[in-house]
């Protein structure tokens, strides 16, 4: 068999990205297969075509947007085209709730010819905060990744069990969770955009990691595409140049810090 471990995620603050190959790398040392990533958080990576064959294993992640699949992402997700490849459904939450991600996640594989035959939701650090589920996922998460990838193993080396997983989460699936104003009423907050403070050294690191490649490269003060809060700029601005001002936004994160300060623990499905 000539089966590769493939890593494939979505990760604009790393926590995918660190449960995805997790996940890949330990499965790869139980059943001696090569790994190979394709992270695909810029844009560039989304123009191209991918498509596996059934030797193929293939782990996807994304993290959880509004309690789905982010929507930005459903395009270029159906481009991926499964052939019968044994496929691993993975979402990253910040700590509130993965709502029907897993599950979303879960069906968009199957219709794309994969065979999803395990699921998990893990936690990492949120992306609006440093303190909600802060430097998470942690050693004990990486725990449960280890405890994942032995059960993924032992099903794929038993193809009597290669059987399509159920995982939790409503069909039909619920609408984007929103947050609330002080009033209570639902705010969108989909236009917020970054703010650059004066310790803004112009290195244009911001610009490179974007990934919907919308800093201005002239002035990164400037927005010229979408900002979808996914937190790089922010959280990777080695001068802490980068911030949200929008009264609702910090509210929300507020709200979300003191709500969800309770520990949740990883879920995984096969
Ligand atoms: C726009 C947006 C919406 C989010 N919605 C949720 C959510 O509904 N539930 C939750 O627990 N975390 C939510 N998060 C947090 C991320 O799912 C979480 O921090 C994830 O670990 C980030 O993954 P990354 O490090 O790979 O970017 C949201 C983050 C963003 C940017």
């Amino acid at each position: 068999m000539s089966q590769v471990i493939n890593a494939i995620y979505f990760s604009p603050t790393g926590t995918t990205e660190k449960i995805v190959t997790g996940i890949a790398g330990s499965i790869s040392k139980k059943i001696d297969r090569q790994t190979h990533s394709i992270d695909f958080t810029l844009p560039e990576v989304r123009f191209k075509p991918i498509a596996f064959t059934a030797d193929d294993i293939v782990i996807l992640g994304v993290p959880v947007y509004a309690g789905r699949v982010p929507n930005v992402l459903l395009n270029y997700l159906n481009t991926i085209i499964g052939n019968g490849a044994i496929a691993i459904a993975v979402v990253l939450y910040g700590n509130r709730n993965y709502d029907d991600s897993l599950i979303e996640l879960r069906d968009i594989l199957t219709n794309n010819g994969f065979k999803v035959i395990a699921g998990g939701a893990f936690i990492g650090e949120h992306s609006f905060s440093k303190i909600l589920a802060q430097n998470r996922p942690d050693e004990q998460d990486m725990k449960i990744v280890d405890e994942f990838a032995n059960e993924i193993a032992k099903k794929i080396t038993s193809p009597e069990e290669l059987t399509i997983v159920n995982v939790k989460g409503n069909q039909p699936y619920r609408k984007y969770y929103m947050p609330k104003n002080k009033e209570g009423n639902p705010v969108d907050i989909r236009k917020v955009t970054p703010k650059t403070n004066e310790d803004c050294s112009k290195c244009k690191l911001c610009v490179s990691v974007c990934p919907m490649g919308s800093i201005d490269p002239e002035d990164v003060a400037k927005l010229i595409g979408i900002c979808i809060k996914c937190g790089a700029c922010i959280k990777k601005c080695p001068s802490n140049a980068k911030y949200y001002d929008d009264e609702n936004y910090l509210r929300h994160k507020e709200e979300l810090e003191i709500e969800f300060s309770s520990r949740k623990e990883p879920e995984i499905f096969f």
